[in-house]
């Protein structure tokens, strides 16, 4: 490993620690997940060694439901850090650097949402975010900058990029651990068939790298949020937003010459669903052959029950398995059923797995599945897959460049 960890700080600093709590927001409840489990040993460790510590994250993006402050975050950290975490409903401002000051040794403190401030958000190269305020004023509070934030890494935002290039600059444990596994992952090789089941709502992420994918991956099963806009492009009323959605038609114009050079080229290697499901009037789950569907006039939210059965005999055919999003809604018993399928075939066979992202990890401790059948379950989704596919993690990159 080319940056420095936790190993090489000098304890009884002030330090600047970056976290990823993006969490689900469930009617304006955070949802409690592996990020918080996980982030909780690298701020631990901090707080024990008598550090200052000072932690930054986001929720959501700008416009979306789930863009909320941080204040029930800092509970549900405190829960899993075993002290108490204060939070300041302000980033960079007078506030937050008056609660900075409070601080004491081995206590820690929560800033509020980087991405309320306007600094944050673009995307540019860590020599330009080093210069912004955000950057300059926050730098000026502290000894040390640590990114723990693996799963955030592809990102170019001023909290991921911008302070190695003003601060002596570490990995945290989950930068670290998760660095590791995914480096050692993507350069792995299998015999046989090797799976991908895509999914999840951050279609542009995934859709983005699967030609990158084509020389590792033989397989996609496709679902959630790409699934449809796959089914699109091949002709099915799909994939498009109803009722006040936001999900698709954005990720559509995005991606939809992408979708279909991949389904002209790779048609072969794509399996798309059979069968969705819905809510129908009464509230149960009901299924439509794809083919059936005349208009799409609410939301599909899982695949249904014939292509799970396909998916499950393509897993238990494979000797490798990546996972990257949901099938459906899984959150929902009623439309977990693709998600837990695809699951506990891949728990039951002994083919190499990984399963990543924020939320669909969450849904192996939802569903009663132990970690232990998969070979590693990474909290991150779109940096690990963007890690299978050798391309670089700005965040890390800037790590390694600015190690000494
Ligand atoms: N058909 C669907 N309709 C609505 N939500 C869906 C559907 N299919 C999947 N999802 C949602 O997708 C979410 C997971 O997708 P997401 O793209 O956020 O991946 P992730 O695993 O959290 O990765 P990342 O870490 O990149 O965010 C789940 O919370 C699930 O409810
Ligand atoms: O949840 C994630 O995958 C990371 O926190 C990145 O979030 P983003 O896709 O909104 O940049």
């Amino acid at each position: 490993m080319s940056f420095n960890t936790l190993d090489d700080l000098e304890p009884g600093q002030r330090v600047l620690v970056r976290l990823d709590l993006n969490s689900p927001v469930e009617d304006g409840t955070v949802q409690d997940n592996r990020r918080f489990e996980r982030h909780a040993e690298t701020v631990r460790e901090l707080a024990e060694r008598g550090d200052r510590v000072v932690c930054m994250a986001h929720q959501g993006r700008p416009g979306d439901d789930d863009f909320v402050s941080l204040r029930q975050h800092a509970d549900i950290l405190a829960e899993h850090v075993g002290r108490d975490v204060r939070f300041v409903p302000d980033t960079y401002g007078p506030e937050a650097i008056e609660a900075i000051d409070d601080l004491d040794a081995g206590e820690v403190l929560l800033l509020e949402n980087v991405r309320m401030c306007e600094d944050e958000l673009p995307e540019a190269d860590p020599e330009e975010k080093s210069k912004c305020e955000l950057v300059r004023t926050l730098a000026a509070e502290f000894d040390a900058y640590v990114n723990d934030a693996y799963s955030a890494a592809h990102r170019k935002h001023a909290s991921l990029v911008g302070f190695p290039l003003v601060l002596p600059s570490y990995a945290g444990r989950v930068m670290e651990s998760e660095y590791g596994a995914n480096t050692a992952i993507a350069s792995r090789t299998f015999d046989g068939q090797v799976t991908m089941v895509v999914g999840g709502t951050k279609a542009t992420d995934v859709i983005g790298v699967m030609n990158a994918l084509d020389e590792k991956v033989d397989r996609f099963l496709l679902g959630g949020i790409a699934g449809e806009l796959f089914l699109r492009a091949a002709g099915y009323p799909v994939g498009e937003d109803v009722e006040g959605m936001d999900l698709f038609d954005d990720q559509w114009e995005q991606n939809a010459d992408t979708i279909r050079a991949l389904l002209e080229e790779r048609g072969d290697q794509i399996t798309l669903a059979t069968d969705l499901a819905y809510e129908d009037a009464e509230g149960e789950r009901a299924e439509v052959l794809v083919e059936d569907v005349e208009e799409k006039t609410q939301g599909f939210l899982d695949v249904g029950t014939d292509t799970v059965a396909a998916y499950d005999d393509v897993v238990r055919d494979s000797e490798a398995v990546f996972v990257k999003g949901a099938l459906g809604l899984f959150e929902d018993e009623r439309f977990s059923v693709g998600t837990v399928g695809v699951l506990e075939a891949i728990a039951e066979t002994d083919c190499f797995s990984v399963v990543g992202g924020g939320d669909t990890s969450r849904a192996i401790e939802m569903y009663g599945l132990s970690e232990d059948d998969f070979s590693h379950v990474s909290i991150a989704g779109g940096a690990y897959i963007r890690a299978l596919t050798g391309e670089p993690l700005p965040a890390v990159e800037v790590l390694e460049a600015e190690a000494n």
